[in-house]
């Protein structure tokens, strides 16, 4: 008798054809661990005396030209990655130690006779979706399975059961940043947030209001950058769908100093309030080139406000400072307000887009009625088969609105056929129904049905989350 957790049907059949060895499932004597006869092959949490092995695992597994890291692949900073240098065992154990405090972190590791070759985990946070609501979520990072064992099913199996802790934890969604966008697909994950790249010649950076709004800007050191982050972030995460709760100890690593590269320590710039209150902060760079052509270049890497005067303050700045040509702005949202605050708007040219957040329904019902619908109305939806999370599956009544939703399970004859990636991706409102429709990844069987979809599910401003995990 197979666990609840471990389903016969999709990860032990692709793992037992994958090995090829005809296996059997034994019998697993603890409920998050399943073997295959002949292959000691184990699927479970790491232990803290297997931390140092994750940690070992993890940056080779990433190092391949495809892996993007933030941010320097993000600008073309010179950031060396991965690291130079293997870290020395003591760093290995602090890592470990810090890795293991978090309440948070969800491990999930792969072993092939006893060696660990692999692991991955999900991190609870809250998600903001649409009517400002906060939902518990689970997101998948730091992945990896060493190259000589790939392609055997052992992430298939580490999300598995990575999808059934997180809905015993009471996580309807989950959502990850994908470093290559073949792969997570097939687990039901799709794209619902985009960021982008973008750039602006500082003599084209003229505002509309030059007026200064009121409050008072100021050059802070990292000492107080570190306090202000999480207050300014609390706020401004809640007034905007896709947002995250931030990860433990997410800006402890803010410094004054240079990385030793040509990119320039990070500075910080907050604002104030007329009362005294930070409502704003920027992060920004100033590289330094051997290449006059090349320098002059401000890089703002992360702004944040809980206002529209903070807001503008800050940018009013960043595009003004002295011996600077050049902003460039990276992770930033595709509405972003800058660009209608501009004379010109064309002056910010995007440079670059592409998925940020893709999110997964773990469990359909509880997710749709966690968020509210700006216009009142009803839809019965039937969900492909979802392999993964098999209580999805089936035809459900959607009646929604401004003040909650119900979705149940119905035998009516459906109005739409979709699959779980596609319902995904409309679940924050920042993906057209029509659009989907157009791509065949949705199939209405009313003439009307994609119409009522699309007004239902779109929210305004897009949704965006401006770190990735
Ligand atoms: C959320 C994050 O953390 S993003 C970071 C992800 N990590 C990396 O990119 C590091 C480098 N890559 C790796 O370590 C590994 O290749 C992983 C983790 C991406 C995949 O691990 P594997 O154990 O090989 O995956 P697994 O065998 O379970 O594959 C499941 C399916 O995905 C497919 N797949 C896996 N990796 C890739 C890929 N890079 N490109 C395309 N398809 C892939 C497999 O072919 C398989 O397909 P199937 O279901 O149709 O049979």
């Amino acid at each position: 008798m197979l666990p609840p957790s471990v389903r016969r049907g999709d990860v032990d059949d692709h793992l037992s054809s994958r090995i090829g060895t005809g296996a059997e499932i034994t019998s697993p004597d603890s409920p998050s661990i399943y073997k295959v006869v002949g292959v000691a092959t184990e699927i479970r949490a790491f232990k803290r005396s297997e931390a140092i092995d994750y940690l070992k695992v993890l940056p080779y597994a990433n190092g391949l030209p495809h892996w993007e890291p933030a941010p320097a692949a993000w600008y073309g900073g010179s950031a060396a990655w991965p690291p130079r240098q293997p870290m020395t065992q003591d760093q290995l154990e602090a890592a470990a130690e810090k890795l293991m405090a978090s309440e948070r972190f969800h491990p999930q590791a792969a072993f092939v006779d006893g060696r660990l070759v692999g692991a991955s985990a999900m991190l609870s946070f809250e998600i903001t979706v649409p009517g400002l609501n906060q939902l518990p979520m689970g997101g998948v990072t730091a992945t990896g399975v060493v190259a000589t064992h790939r392609r055997r099913g052992l992430l298939r199996g580490m999300i598995q059961a990575m999808f059934d802790e997180a809905l015993d934890r009471g996580e309807p969604v989950a959502a990850l940043s994908a470093s290559e966008g073949s792969i997570y697909g097939r687990f039901g994950f799709s794209p619902a947030t985009v960021r982008t790249r973008w750039e602006i010649e500082r003599p084209e950076a003229t505002l509309r209001e030059a007026e200064q709004p009121p409050g008072s800007l100021e050059l802070v050191d990292a000492a107080m950058a570190r306090e202000a982050w999480p207050a300014v972030h609390d706020i401004a995460r809640k007034d905007r769908v896709g947002e995250l709760s931030a990860r433990a100890g997410q800006w402890a690593g803010l410094s004054d100093e240079a990385d030793g590269t040509d990119d320039g320590p990070l500075r910080y710039l907050i604002h104030r309030t007329p009362e005294g209150d930070i409502d704003g902060i920027a992060n920004f760079r100033l590289p330094w080139s051997p290449r006059l052509e090349d320098t002059g270049t401000l890089i703002v890497e992360a702004l944040q406000a809980t206002n529209n005067n903070a807001y503008r303050a800050l940018w009013q700045l960043l595009l003004d400072f002295d011996l600077t040509k050049r902003i460039v702005a990276a992770p930033r949202p595709a509405d972003e307000p800058l660009r209608w605050m501009l004379h010109n708007p064309r002056a910010l040219r995007v440079t670059r887009q592409s998925d940020n957040l893709w999110v997964r329904l773990l469990e359909v019902p509880t997710a749709l009625e966690s968020r509210s619908y700006d216009v009142a109305g009803g839809i019965t939806l039937t969900i492909d088969d979802d392999a993964m999370c098999p209580a999805n599956t089936g035809t459900w009544r959607l009646d929604a609105g401004p003040d909650g939703a119900t979705c149940a399970r119905t035998n009516a004859q459906p109005d739409l056929t979709l699959d779980i990636q596609a319902l995904s991706s409309l679940y924050l409102g920042g993906v057209s129904a029509a659009l989907l429709a157009s791509a065949d990844r949705i199939r209405p069987h009313r003439p009307e049905a994609v119409t009522t979809l699309s007004r239902l599910f779109r929210v305004d401003p897009e949704p965006f989350n401006s770190f990735a995990f």
